[in-house]
């Protein structure tokens, strides 16, 4: 079994997370648990800064904050030195009353409100990524209307296909997110930016897609843009100063997965860029990236407790857990794998195979199929790996299930940064029919 972090097994043979027994944990805040393993979110902050540190290279690394936005990962995250990439008023807010600093959040998403906009401009955030033609035109007459200067990138689609599931590929031309930037839209938005008195167009921003193993996608998608770059210096006086590739870098949810080390991704992507601009002499920008999976991911580990069993004889047997699909959808919708131990003997021989069934009414509400596991009983308590991302932030109240309690774990101590909710939250915004 592999584990990750600082997770292991202690003296009493259960598995232990930042030093604190997860059988304990269970006690203390019941299941289904998010526990995070804090010292690692910390490391891999740190990876990823370091890399660029090391090269000299400016850059920022912003958290995106939509693979798991509380107010207490967002504090984390600035504690190290992160920007933070948000997606919607929710989050902006969020980071807002986590105090985080405002010059260092970046905005994203494909149809920012007039609302969102206009909080995002009277916060006087870092950068807006401006996204569509539409989005265009609202921020202008905006930060027309309220006089207010705004930082903002342009979000470019290369046309890049990377090698990820549909759902989270978001690079290639035929996407809803971006200017394209080989039928002209993206010189054509550029164009009409730089026109904009209020604006400072910083640079350029994509995202070819998430859970990527390799370097190739990303490598190409700056050589598209750089590429364009060279033709916008000259056609239009326009230097980028910052170059945005986004997020996307993979982590490792089971052993097929081969991830690389954010240093490595970083790297060759500063080797290709700074190649790139030497080549056609151009300044070296700012390289910003925004990871999200890969600063949470494998920090996450969901428990829960071991319910029903149904045989279906000849053909596979059913464990059901006390959550399911309402707490990580990801294998219902990207038919996600992950790994999975009991936290109270999680060294015991898995010699039966079962499939982790969750508690909805969903006959899709499948976490796991064919899990090797030792016998199990009513208390024995399911350890999910690798769920830190798209987890808490996905999860839903779908049969009325109240969501999970969050813990971060360091040390030896437990904290709660997210309460359980109870069935009174579920119904706090219903009204009675008369
Ligand atoms: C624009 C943008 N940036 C960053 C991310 C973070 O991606 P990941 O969690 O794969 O690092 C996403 C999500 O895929 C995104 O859409
Ligand atoms: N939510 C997705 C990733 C989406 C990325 C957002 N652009 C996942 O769980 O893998």
């Amino acid at each position: 079994m592999y584990f990750y972090g600082t997770t292991g097994v202690n003296k009493n043979g259960n598995l232990e997370i930042g030093g604190v027994d997860s059988v304990q944990l269970t006690k203390e805040f019941g299941t289904p648990l998010y526990v995070y393993d804090v010292a690692l979110m910390r490391e891999r902050a740190r990876s990823f800064k370091q890399a660029f540190e090391e090269q000299n290279i400016k850059a920022q690394v912003a958290y995106a904050s939509k693979a798991f936005s509380t107010i207490a990962m967002i504090q984390l995250a600035e504690e190290e030195g992160l920007s933070l990439d948000v997606v919607s008023g929710g989050e902006l807010y969020t980071a807002l009353v986590a105090g985080f600093p405002v010059e260092r959040i970046h905005f994203h998403g494909n149809n920012k409100s007039r609302e969102e906009l206009e909080m995002a401009l009277d916060q006087e955030i870092g950068c807006i990524v401006v996204d569509n033609f539409f989005e265009l035109e609202l921020l202008k007459t905006i930060s027309i209307e309220k006089n207010a200067h705004v930082n903002i990138l342009l979000r470019i689609t290369p046309g890049i296909e990377a090698h990820t599931h549909d759902y989270i590929l978001t690079g290639q031309e035929d996407s809803k997110f971006g200017f394209d930037l080989q039928n002209g839209q993206a010189e054509d938005a550029l164009k009409m930016a730089l026109e904009v008195e209020n604006f400072e167009v910083l640079g350029l921003h994509c995202h070819i897609g998430s859970q990527i193993f390799e370097t190739t996608g990303f490598l190409l998608a700056a050589k598209k843009i750089v590429e364009k770059m060279e033709v916008w210096k000259h056609k239009l006086s326009f230097e980028a100063k910052v170059l945005n590739l986004g997020g996307g870098f993979g982590i490792r949810y089971t052993k097929e997965d081969e991830p690389l080390q954010p240093s490595q991704y970083v790297s060759e992507i500063i080797r290709e860029v700074k190649k790139l601009t030497e080549s056609y002499s151009l300044k070296m920008p700012e390289i910003w990236i925004e990871p999200g999976r890969s600063l949470v991911g494998d920090a996450g580990i969901t428990l829960y407790k071991v319910g029903s069993s149904k045989e279906v004889p000849g053909v596979r047997k059913y464990l059901a857990v006390d959550g399911g699909m309402s707490d990580n959808i990801r294998p219902a919708l990207y038919q996600a794998k992950y790994e999975a131990v009991l936290a109270n003997k999680p060294l015991t021989k898995a010699d039966k195979t079962v499939s982790i069934a969750g508690k909805c009414c969903e006959s899709g509400d499948m976490l796991i199929w064919d899990l090797p596991l030792p016998e199990t009983n009513e208390e024995d308590i399911l350890a999910v790996f690798c769920t830190g991302a798209y987890g808490y932030s996905m999860a839903n109240n779908y049969n009325r299930i109240p969501r999970p309690a969050v813990v971060f774990v360091e040390n030896g101590t437990a904290t709660l940064v997210v309460k359980r909710e109870t069935f009174a939250d579920l119904i706090q915004h219903d009204l009675p029919l008369k």
